[in-house]
């Protein structure tokens, strides 16, 4: 993988221990030696569940023609460099993706700019009833009064439809704007929008704008406040990384999924956008130095479980980054003085680590369970039990 953002970070003076020991990525393997065998993601379901609250969350893309839709998801989900993108060519269909190879188990699907989702042939129940996000691209260097329409419309269709659905716009392309024209243009496109919402008597819907370029870290932070929200377990990792942070005299700390550098959680103080594309920066240094120094047997990922770096800045503070299992790394940044008690910071960091896995786990027993119970009403279905021809409740329900 390239390192798309290499600024930032020279002034780092040192870098070590890379994890390269075991770089061939032996997946089966990890999950004996991570004691984990469970697997980690927004929600590890079957795909052939029937019910809506069984099936992986869908992040639906929508957005006027050559706003970037597809060049945010190729940016963020297969590491496109941002200059390849100006030869992607016009998405002609319906396209749908699913992301699994990350920590980020998760459907996008992206209607072309010239198709309405809601058109009948496309099955729009079906389509926005397991959407869990509803991502609108406005191109802010066009025009985008026509765009605004349409979002308005789509946006309380689908509410209509679901109305969990987390809405979000993405004011995109801003690099090309200046910084006072951005702030207008927010200002504008926020305004309009609200007016748009109650003049419809709409209000209840709640819109989150974010200001996306995929030139830069925006794209990334703005999607990995998309992910946060479709994640059940947000509250429990925000506060475990607050004990983590407070035990270990940590300044900031990202959980990030590392093949797609989405943070999936950060402790409960403000995320300031330099720290930020600072951890971004760490893990395409790790991913780099990894890949070219690591084991040479086989393409394989240039991470692993036990994958670790640390890198002191000239700023008198230390970035570390810990992978927490083959999908998820911890990067923090510390006062160069605080990281001298590594023993504390890598005793806290088991304890992190196990608190993660238990937090998994816990969803993991519940949908096994929950996978049980269907089988079992699927039993008594076949079986043509006399419980389930009076129309009793499945078993599920009764305990
Ligand atoms: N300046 C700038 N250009 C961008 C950005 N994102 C995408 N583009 C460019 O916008 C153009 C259109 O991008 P696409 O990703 O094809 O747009 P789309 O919305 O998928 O278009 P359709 O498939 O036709 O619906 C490409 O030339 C991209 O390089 C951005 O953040 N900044």
């Amino acid at each position: 993988m390239a390192a798309s953002h290499g600024a930032g970070m020279m002034g780092a003076a040192a870098t070590s221990d890379y994890g390269s020991s075991n770089t061939s990525l032996d997946r089966a393997g990890d999950e004996q030696e991570d004691g984990s065998n469970f697997e980690y993601g927004l929600d590890d379901v079957d795909e052939d569940a029937s019910g809506p609250g069984d099936m992986k969350p869908t992040i639906v893309l929508m957005g006027q023609k050559r706003s970037g839709k597809t060049s945010i998801r190729k940016v963020v989900f297969q590491k496109m460099s941002p200059n390849e993108t100006l030869f992607v060519e016009s998405t002609a269909r319906v396209t749908s993706e699913s992301v699994t190879s990350s920590f980020i188990n998760f459907e996008t699907i992206e209607f072309p700019g010239q198709m309405s989702p809601f058109d009948a042939a496309l099955d729009p129940v079906s389509t926005f009833t397991r959407c869990g996000a509803l991502l609108f691209v406005l191109d802010a260097q066009d025009d985008y009064t026509e765009a605004l329409k349409r979002m308005h419309e789509y946006f309380v269709k689908a509410y209509r439809i679901n109305s969990n659905i987390k809405f979000e716009v993405f004011v995109h392309k801003v690099d090309g704007l200046g910084e006072d024209i951005k702030m207008d243009t927010q200002r504008d496109i926020f305004q309009r929008v609200q007016d748009d919402l109650a003049d419809a008597g709409m209000e209840q819907i709640h819109i989150n704008f974010h200001m996306t370029s995929i030139y830069d870290h925006s794209i990334f932070e703005a999607f990995s406040k998309v992910v946060q929200k479709l994640i059940r377990q947000l509250a429990a990792l925000e506060r475990l990384l607050d004990i983590f942070n407070q035990g270990s005299n940590v300044e900031k700390a990202f959980l990030f999924d590392v093949a797609s550098k989405i943070y999936v959680a950060t402790d409960t103080s403000p995320v300031d956008m330099a720290t930020y594309e600072l951890c971004c920066d760490m893990i395409d240094v790790t991913i780099d130095i990894s890949s070219i120094y690591g084991s040479r047997d086989e393409p394989v990922a240039p991470f692993d479980a036990n994958s670790s770096a640390v890198i002191r800045l000239s700023t008198q503070q230390v970035l570390f980054l810990r992978q927490v299992n083959r999908y998820l790394a911890l990067v923090c940044i510390v006062r160069a003085e605080n990281y001298e008690k590594q023993g504390l910071i890598d005793y806290n960091f088991q304890c992190f680590k196990r608190a993660i896995e238990k937090v998994f786990e816990v969803r993991k027993k519940m949908l096994l369970a929950g996978t049980r119970c269907k089988v079992d009403r699927l039993r008594l279905d076949d079986s043509g039990s006399s419980e389930s021809r009076q129309g009793l409740p499945p078993p599920a329900a009764r305990s």
